[in-house]
């Protein structure tokens, strides 16, 4: 009889309901070395007691950008969780114990036994320090606010652009093998996950041309999420800030 295997990594996808955002607790199981990706300021203590049961070690809280609708979580689990160091793009212009540029890597486990390793793939015209991080391994990608599942990050604050959030779609994250998984920050239609293939198929926006993009994006009519005035100065700090 085959031995069984023992599963290496941990992954769990987790939803805050005022913003809807996903946030991502990746694990190395030989280590126990966690990453956040995304986390909420109002999801924390939920986050941090699934931390404490699974007897994980936060090692990095990574932001995909900074948020314009909710307010960061690596502050406070940088505080619970005091290895914890906070990830950011450097072209992001927010601080951050640590900067990723397109083409570095994140890794957790050790190097040689299969560890998690994340590739950054800057995809800005949402913001312009959005980061995608792809998990060859696992076959996903977490695409923050570039690529939504059947849509996109609006374009119309800091610093957007319909023009650089094609490019970075098309040749960042289509360029990806069809079956990976999309796993975005935002759903607003219940839904969890795609894959590269349902999105190149059937994204309204991005099955369209360049010209035919940014005119949609021109014209989304969005409202300003709700919490933009306090949560835009608190993610520029991005987790660095003291005890206020
Ligand atoms: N109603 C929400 C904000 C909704 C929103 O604007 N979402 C952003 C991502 S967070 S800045 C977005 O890019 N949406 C794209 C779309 O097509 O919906 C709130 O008040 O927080």
């Amino acid at each position: 009889m085959e031995p069984k295997s023992i599963p290496q990594y941990l992954f769990r996808q987790l939803f805050e309901n005022e913003s809807s955002t996903y946030t991502y607790l990746l694990a190395d199981l030989a280590t126990k070395q966690a990453l956040i990706i995304d986390p909420v300021v109002d999801t924390v203590e939920r986050d941090a007691k699934l931390i404490q049961q699974l007897g994980l070690k936060l090692r990095y809280a990574v932001n995909t950008h900074v948020h314009a609708d909710h307010i960061t979580g690596s502050g406070e689990l940088k505080k619970k969780f005091p290895d914890c160091k906070s990830v950011i793009s450097n072209e992001s212009g927010a601080k951050a114990d640590i900067y990723v540029k397109d083409g570095e890597v994140i890794q957790i486990g050790e190097t040689g036994k299969t560890p998690v390793i994340l590739e950054c793939r800057a995809t800005p015209g949402h913001t312009n320090g959005c980061m995608s991080f792809v998990s060859h391994k696992n076959k996903s990608v977490f695409t923050g606010d570039a690529l939504l599942i059947r849509g996109c990050g609006r374009t119309d604050f800091q610093q957007g652009s319909s023009d650089k959030l094609y490019t970075s779609i098309q040749t960042k994250l289509f360029t990806l093998p069809d079956d990976y998984r999309v796993y975005p920050a935002h759903d607003y239609t219940g839904q969890l996950c795609s894959s590269i293939l349902e999105e190149k198929t059937h994204n309204p926006r991005l099955t369209k041309s360049r010209d035919e993009f940014i005119q949609i994006m021109a014209n989304l009519k969005l409202s300003h999420p709700k919490q933009i005035d306090k949560a835009l100065p608190a993610n520029l700090m991005c987790g660095i800030q003291g005890d206020d």
